[in-house]
């Protein structure tokens, strides 16, 4: 079984505030773990520092403090760990080259990883093309990006995602910019592929919906925090932070896909630098809340824990 452990990562940006460096922290303390044949979900508003948690898991940025272990050893060198880790992006037409065919796109992490040998390498990338439903996959590896629909380049993405034989998947956001006639398609082939490779997933995600309906649980982001996590019906159907209840209340019916983006965005004032991130928006904020923020389980669910007073045992 393989696993990828996250523990006490945080993630500090350097940015221009009015002109002068500030501190940003993206990503503050967050501690999880993926396991084979479970999916994850990450959710929360847009600049939770959701993305941030999957680059750093994909080492595309290093975290600022904090552990990531792959089945229990700390990662060894970045092809080796990409052989394993590998990620799906949000945007199907940025992450192909229009100057290269879909057959070159599959071929090439097929040689770098030694998947295949040059007298290989044609017919695995056909095989890759066949297990993402692109039919006739000897046909579709001819063909060039802007030949394909945003569906299709997507399936081509995860094709390219599965070449090195990954155990882990990080996919972020990866139907937001699709067609929404299409998402759950694209949605049930990384469900299904996780059921046939026994992979880890990542699903990062605005859609509360598809959360609930893909993932085995849900950790919910609120500006860099994970303040709920748990089995996936617990947390939407029991929320036990308010920021959740929130989430959960302004979601949209779980038997359709939207996008969630909008419909999850809730306003405040400015907000708090110390104690509970979410205090200012908060109907229930108690004095103790501008203090620290503890880690309290849910009463009838082992593993559902929020970051809230509310919880408290009295
Ligand atoms: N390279 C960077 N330099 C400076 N700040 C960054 C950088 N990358 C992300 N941030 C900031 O970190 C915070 C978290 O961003 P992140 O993209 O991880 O959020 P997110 O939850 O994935 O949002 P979205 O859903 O919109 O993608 C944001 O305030 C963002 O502006």
């Amino acid at each position: 079984m393989t696993s990828l452990e996250v523990q006490n990562v945080s993630k500090v940006f350097t940015v221009r505030d009015h002109g002068r460096r500030a501190r940003l922290t993206a990503v503050d303390d967050v501690s999880f773990a993926l396991r084979s044949g479970e999916t994850v979900a990450l959710v929360g508003e847009s600049g939770s520092g959701k993305s941030t948690i999957a680059r750093m898991l994909a080492r595309l940025t290093r975290p600022t403090s904090g552990r990531i272990l792959l089945d229990g050893q700390p990662p060894g060198p970045k092809r080796a760990y990409r052989g394993q880790v590998q990620m799906v992006f949000q945007d199907p037409f940025a992450s192909l080259n229009p100057a290269h065919s879909i057959g070159y796109h599959l071929r090439r992490p097929l040689l770098l990883h030694g998947r295949a040998h040059r007298g290989t390498a044609a017919e695995g990338a056909v095989d890759l093309l066949r297990r993402v439903n692109l039919t006739p996959p000897d046909q579709v590896a001819h063909r060039y990006p802007h030949e394909l629909s945003g569906g299709q380049r997507q399936r081509v993405a995860i094709a390219r995602a599965l070449a090195p034989g990954p155990r882990i998947l990080l996919a972020d956001e990866p139907v937001s910019m699709l067609d929404v006639s299409i998402r759950l398609e694209i949605l049930h082939l990384i469900d299904e592929l996780k059921r046939e490779e026994d992979l880890a997933v990542l699903y990062v995600t605005h859609d509360l919906a598809t959360a609930r309906y893909f993932a085995t649980s849900i950790m919910v982001m609120y500006r860099g925090q994970i303040v709920e996590s748990g089995p996936s019906d617990d947390v939407i159907l029991r929320p036990a932070h308010p920021y959740t209840q929130l989430l959960a209340a302004a979601a949209p019916d779980p038997s359709t896909v939207r996008p969630a983006r909008e419909s999850l965005v809730v306003r405040g004032g400015k907000p708090p630098a110390t104690g509970c991130l979410f205090r200012n928006r908060c109907p229930h904020a108690m004095p103790q809340c501008s203090e620290s923020v503890p880690t309290f389980g849910v009463a009838g669910s082992e593993s559902h824990s929020a970051r809230c007073w509310l919880l408290a045992p009295s």
